[in-house]
């Protein structure tokens, strides 16, 4: 039995910070984990210029904990009149994606893209400066199934989307079924996806243990056992197309526990130590280093990380809460124990 994993420093390729006040309180677990993340821009209100995606760097950087060398990789909301000259001033500012929200697909999404043709020809310019396409892949036609709204992006977005802009390079976030997940599979080199921690671990029962469970529901919602089962094989395929992204997006816990609750699970504090969960889980421990740590940069086109990290078989209980700014932030399993844990 593997009782120590040194892996090569990992990055977070989709994660949510916040501003703020909540951007302090949570910015210090991902700097602990991970060496970069990939900032997601749905702030309220969204992050749609290049100047505000530099301002936002500069309050990420301030808000850092003294002495470290974490490095926000900063994107862009796109919205139906981003336009094309923009992608420019973008790529001048070091910002590396934009990201797709079909309008009213989840958490802020109210500003986003309401036909996806409107935005081709700055899709086009991105394609030109070599930023990345990052999509949050749900349909929101109100007559769709919650549970198909993936799989039907797939067909009515995804492929038509590729076949238009080949050479754009795209990730599939948080992809949650089998149907995405061989639909990037069978994809060329310019197609990839991000996988949660939630999605390896839990199918759509955890939702209804014992009563409603509101920090396990984020978007998209999780799955049936089968494509959880699909998604643990993508993880563990060695396959470069399949890599890191916690997807972390804390929630005060008041919102979370609400009438209506908000969707998003917070993993920032034990990322590591639940993707090693579940890599365990199927025998896969040996899969983990490549999928957290090489094929995120290999597919941005930046360097992989030096210098390691190493998780410890070693069991210890997640705080149930921790401080929000003025608020609470409940992990998903808080209170809970772990296996493993993040030692250096
Ligand atoms: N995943 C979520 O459930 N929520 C995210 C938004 C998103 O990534 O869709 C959030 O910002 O809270
Ligand atoms: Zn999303
Ligand atoms: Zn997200």
């Amino acid at each position: 039995m593997t009782d120590t994993l040194l892996l090569t420093r990992p990055d977070d390729w989709h994660l949510h910070l916040r501003d703020e006040a909540a951007l302090a309180s949570v910015l210090p677990y991902t700097a602990r984990q991970f060496a970069r993340a990939i900032v997601m821009p749905n702030l309220r209100p969204p992050v749609t210029t290049a100047a505000q995606a530099v301002a936002y760097r500069e309050r990420i950087l301030a808000a850092l904990p003294e002495g470290s060398d974490f490095q926000p990789l900063m994107t862009m909301y796109l919205t139906d009149n981003t336009p094309p000259d923009e992608i420019k001033r973008a790529k001048d500012a070091g910002v590396v994606a934009l990201k797709l929200y079909p309008a009213g697909a989840t958490t802020n999404s109210d500003a986003g893209v309401t036909d996806i043709r409107k935005t081709y020809a700055t899709l086009e310019a991105m394609q030109r400066e070599g930023l990345l396409f990052l999509v949050h892949g749900e349909v929101t036609d109100a007559d769709i199934d919650v549970f198909d709204r993936e799989a039907v992006f797939v067909d009515r977005v995804m492929t038509p989307l590729r076949a238009a802009m080949p050479e754009l390079k795209v990730v599939f976030e948080h992809i949650t079924t089998k149907e995405a997940a061989q639909y990037v599979t069978d994809s060329d080199r310019f197609t990839a996806a991000t996988i949660t921690p939630q999605h390896l671990l839990y199918n759509r029962n955890a939702l209804f243990t014992g009563g409603l469970r509101p920090h396990y529901y984020c978007l998209p919602v999780l799955k049936r056992e089968e494509h959880r089962q699909a998604l643990l094989k993508a993880a563990a395929s060695g396959s470069s197309k399949f890599f890191l992204g916690t997807d972390s997006a804390p929630h005060a816990a008041q919102l979370k526990e609400n009438s209506v609750c908000g969707a998003g699970c917070f993993t920032a504090v034990s990322a590591l130590e639940l993707y090693a969960e579940a890599f365990e889980g199927i025998d896969a421990l040996d899969k983990l280093n490549a999928f957290a740590g090489h094929h995120g940069p290999d597919f941005y086109g930046l360097p992989r990380n030096a210098g390691t990290v190493t998780l410890k078989r070693e069991p210890w209980t997640l705080p149930s809460a921790v401080p929000f700014g003025e608020a609470q932030l409940k992990p998903l399993r808080g209170g809970e124990t772990l296996n493993w844990k993040l030692i250096s």
